[in-house]
């Protein structure tokens, strides 16, 4: 086991690995175009070979912050978190979400579901990966699944996610970004086949913001 898995705070979810905090446009989903304040916990195990935030992945380069440091910056900032990672399911998060439902901020996470659920959730953004499926608890709880298109298989992993979803969920696919020039026209027809989906984009990306 490594340094940060012993820290006992960890467990209880009183300090997480901390990557970066910043206000943004929420760029993906169903929240879309809100201002969010992100919370980005270090860790993931889950090894996508085309994730966009690969400097996430080792927790022991991160640093183990308090809870109420990081509430105290989000307070300043809205009342929209959105907390990501790294996988932020690999960590305790029941301290964290209380402390910012009790100063009025509202709970959004994006997860790959690969871990068991913890937290108070206004709203989970589920992504599903090949690698570490998702645990029965965040298809049962999330409020939309979030599909990567990288190549045409993944239509088909998504409707197999969609059908391991809790009937709610709102359905989205989204292009991986290297891939966006080639696949995106596929999306575009399959969405337009299949309207239960809707298309989801990157456009942090294009409009060149974090
Ligand atoms: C960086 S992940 C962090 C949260 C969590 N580990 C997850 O995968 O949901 C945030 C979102 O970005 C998506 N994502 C990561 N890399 C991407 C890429 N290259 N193109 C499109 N979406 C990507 C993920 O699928 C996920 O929906
Ligand atoms: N603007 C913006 N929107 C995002 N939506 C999900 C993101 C993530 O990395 O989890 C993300 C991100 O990194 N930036
Ligand atoms: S699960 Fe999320 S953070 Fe982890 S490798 Fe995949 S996209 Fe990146
Ligand atoms: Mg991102």
């Amino acid at each position: 086991m490594n340094n940060v898995m012993q820290n006992p705070e960890l467990k209880t979810g009183l300090v997480l690995p901390l990557m970066e905090q910043f206000y943004t446009i929420q760029g993906e989903g169903y929240y879309t175009g809100s201002a969010a304040y992100f919370i980005r916990l270090g860790g993931c195990d889950v090894g996508c070979h085309w994730c966009d935030v690969k400097e996430s992945w080792d927790e022991n380069l991160h640093p183990l912050t308090p809870v109420d440091h990081i509430v105290s910056h989000a307070q300043q900032h809205g009342k929209l978190a959105v907390i990501t990672g790294g996988e932020p399911l690999m960590w305790n998060l029941d301290v964290l979400t209380a402390e910012l439902h009790k100063k009025g901020i509202q709970t959004n996470m994006e997860t790959s579901g690969a871990y068991e659920l913890s937290g108070e959730w206004d709203w989970i953004c589920l992504s599903p990966k090949k690698t570490k499926l998702p645990t029965q608890s965040v298809f049962d709880a999330a409020h939309e699944l979030k599909c990567i298109i990288y190549n045409k298989n993944d239509f088909k992993f998504a409707e197999e996610q969609a059908a391991m979803v809790n009937d709610k969920a709102l359905l989205f696919l989204q292009v991986e970004w290297s891939k966006r020039d080639e696949m995106l026209p596929l999306v575009v027809e399959y969405v337009k086949n299949n309207p239960k989906w809707r298309i989801s984009t990157q456009t942090h990306k294009y409009l060149d913001i974090p």
